[in-house]
């Protein structure tokens, strides 16, 4: 998608970009290419493909809520080069951003990267999703958290769903086969306080892959052995 045609299919559902705008992801785009020589940061570095697959595909999130005029906190809990939460920011300045990463390499891109397009309020940690939703400073306190791209539901929502606060929806952008990892995951976020809402499905532009964003709403407080400690949500999964 190149980046004319970016902008024109967010305008279709009900995004304009300024200039200004355009900007930063043209910077974004440059900057993700320059530091993906030294540090791994995606195996995706076409324009076209970036715009679509990274850019666009983040921006999708807007389908399940509208973020244009609460400040809402959104925590994005393994956002490696940024996604979804950076394109985010760059849409809608007013969110409050925090990311979370256990790779330092790429928590480095991203402090030169938010310097670089002068973006304001993303807080930045280098943290496993473990330990940041045991601290105090950031247990049950986004109004939004998200991921993708970063595990199964199952093992997701005990990585994410501790740091919504009550009320706050934890959004998981997914592929294909959503609706499996769902069942699968329907007695953990249980567990961990949540409630599926919905399932958001859709269809990225030109090459009709389907998307889907899982809703899931913090009902309850979380109980206080979640998370676990790191690597145990990943080898077992609450059932
Ligand atoms: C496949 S990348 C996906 C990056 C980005 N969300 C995207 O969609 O392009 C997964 C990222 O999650 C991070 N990650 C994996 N497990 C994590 C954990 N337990 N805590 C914090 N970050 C984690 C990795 O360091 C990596 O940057």
């Amino acid at each position: 998608m190149k980046p004319e045609i970016f902008k024109q299919e967010l305008a279709k559902i009900g995004i304009e970009l300024s200039d200004t705008q355009m900007r930063q992801f043209q910077r974004y785009y440059e900057l993700l290419v320059e530091w993906n020589e030294k540090i791994n940061l995606t195996a995706i570095t076409d324009l076209e493909e970036v715009y679509l697959k990274h850019f666009y595909d983040s921006i999708t999130l807007a389908n399940a809520l509208d973020l244009k005029d609460d400040n809402y906190s959104i925590c994005d809990v393994g956002a490696g080069a940024g996604f979804p939460s950076i394109p985010l920011k760059i849409v809608f300045p007013n969110l409050k951003v925090s990311i979370v990463d256990s790779l330092n390499k790429r928590i480095k891109f991203l402090t030169l990267l938010c310097d670089e397009l002068q973006l304001e309020n993303v807080s930045l940690y280098h943290d496993r999703a473990e330990d940041f939703g045991q601290n105090k400073a950031h247990r049950e306190s986004y109004d939004l958290v998200t991921a993708r791209a970063v595990a199964r539901l199952n093992v997701l929502s005990e990585l994410c769903i501790p740091l919504v606060k009550k009320d706050g929806k934890f959004l998981a952008l997914k592929a294909a086969k959503s609706e499996e990892e769902v069942l699968e995951s329907k007695k953990a976020i249980a567990t961990l306080g949540g409630k599926l809402v919905e399932e958001v499905e859709m269809t990225l532009p030109f090459i009709e892959d389907k998307r889907y964003i899982v809703v899931i709403e913090k009902k309850k407080e979380t109980p206080k052995k979640y998370p676990r400690k790191p690597g145990t949500p990943n080898k077992k999964p609450l059932k």
